[in-house]
């Protein structure tokens, strides 16, 4: 903290195109100053982290809410005693009912303040309550293309039904907590199983097994072969492929798999892994 010369500042849920142009403007002394408001669930906890080379530093929006511009830059300059430079975006606001803007920190900051220009996306001004939006009705391409990365998830192993590796498919069945969960259906996916280096192509399905035991499930069937998975998997969307679907019995529920292996495998082949 104490060789920081700059910093950016924000919630950064997502660590989208929109934070990465903040980021672009840090020397690499830079930290991001995390506001914490425990509702990120794109990026939760540390997860952040895998987007950045910068340090982050996290600041819990209960110790700072209540401050007016004044406390807060006081807050910062002790914090970080040699900052230059204070980088946020066109629509950054702080301090009590969120009344402060890029203006106070200018008047009162005896530094520079970079304020970045509104970055967009096919004319759509990108941020973090979109992308929820858009994971919420399926769009992973759109989600995607204004994280500028995969939306991705991890989950402990749990055990699942044991229909799929008999019946059906060998699924990877996870508990996932923290993250925001894709709309329900099937998705091409990339996973990745515990601390291996690279993805395997998997199809993914999300939501309520409404074919089988009518449980609610996260489960990856691996493309290239049958792995074990002993603690924890990551999976990374690629594309929507379907709804989630009732089968009247589980000979069709197989025939549809089967067509969403085909797709996935075709919609994954050309990607460098
Ligand atoms: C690619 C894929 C697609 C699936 N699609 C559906 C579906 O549309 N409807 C459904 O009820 N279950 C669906 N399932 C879930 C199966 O019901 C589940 O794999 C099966 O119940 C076996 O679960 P297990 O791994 O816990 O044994 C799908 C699973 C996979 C891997
Ligand atoms: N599209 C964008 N263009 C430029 N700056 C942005 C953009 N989105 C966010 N920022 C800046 O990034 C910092 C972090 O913002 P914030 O965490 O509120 O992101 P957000 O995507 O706007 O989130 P939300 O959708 O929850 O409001 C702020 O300084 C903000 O001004």
């Amino acid at each position: 903290m104490n060789k920081t010369t700059t910093i950016s500042i924000g919630g950064f849920d997502g660590m989208h195109i929109g934070h990465q142009a903040l980021f672009d403007k840090l020397d690499d002394k830079g930290t991001i100053v995390v506001i914490e408001t425990g509702y990120a669930n794109l990026t939760p906890d540390r997860f952040r982290e895998r987007y950045t080379t910068h340090r982050i530093v996290y600041l819990k929006l209960d110790d700072i809410r209540h401050l007016d511009a004044k406390g807060f830059v006081n807050l910062l300059k002790v914090k970080f005693p040699k900052l230059k430079k204070i980088v946020v975006g066109y629509d950054f606001h702080f301090g009590k009912d969120r009344k402060y803007s890029y203006d106070d920190l200018k008047n009162i900051f005896k530094g520079e303040v970079v304020v970045v220009e509104e970055v967009k996306h096919n004319n759509d001004s990108v941020h973090s309550h979109k992308i929820r939006a858009k994971l919420q009705i399926g769009d992973i391409k759109g989600a995607n293309e204004f994280l500028g990365h995969n939306y991705m998830v991890v989950g402990k192993r749990i055990d699942g039904q044991g229909l799929g590796s008999k019946e059906l498919f060998a699924t990877i069945n996870l508990d996932v907590k923290d993250f925001l969960l894709p709309k329900e259906g099937v998705y091409a996916t990339l996973t990745r199983i515990d601390d291996e280096e690279h993805y395997h192509p998997s199809v993914s399905f999300i939501g309520h097994r409404v074919s089988t035991d009518g449980t609610f499930a996260v489960e990856s069937h691996i493309l290239d072969g049958e792995l074990t998975c002993k603690d924890k998997a990551e999976i990374s969307f690629v594309d929507f492929i379907r709804n989630n679907e009732k089968f009247d019995s589980i000979q069709e529920l197989k025939e549809a798999i089967k067509k969403d292996i085909a797709k996935a495998g075709k919609e994954l082949k050309f990607l460098q892994l």
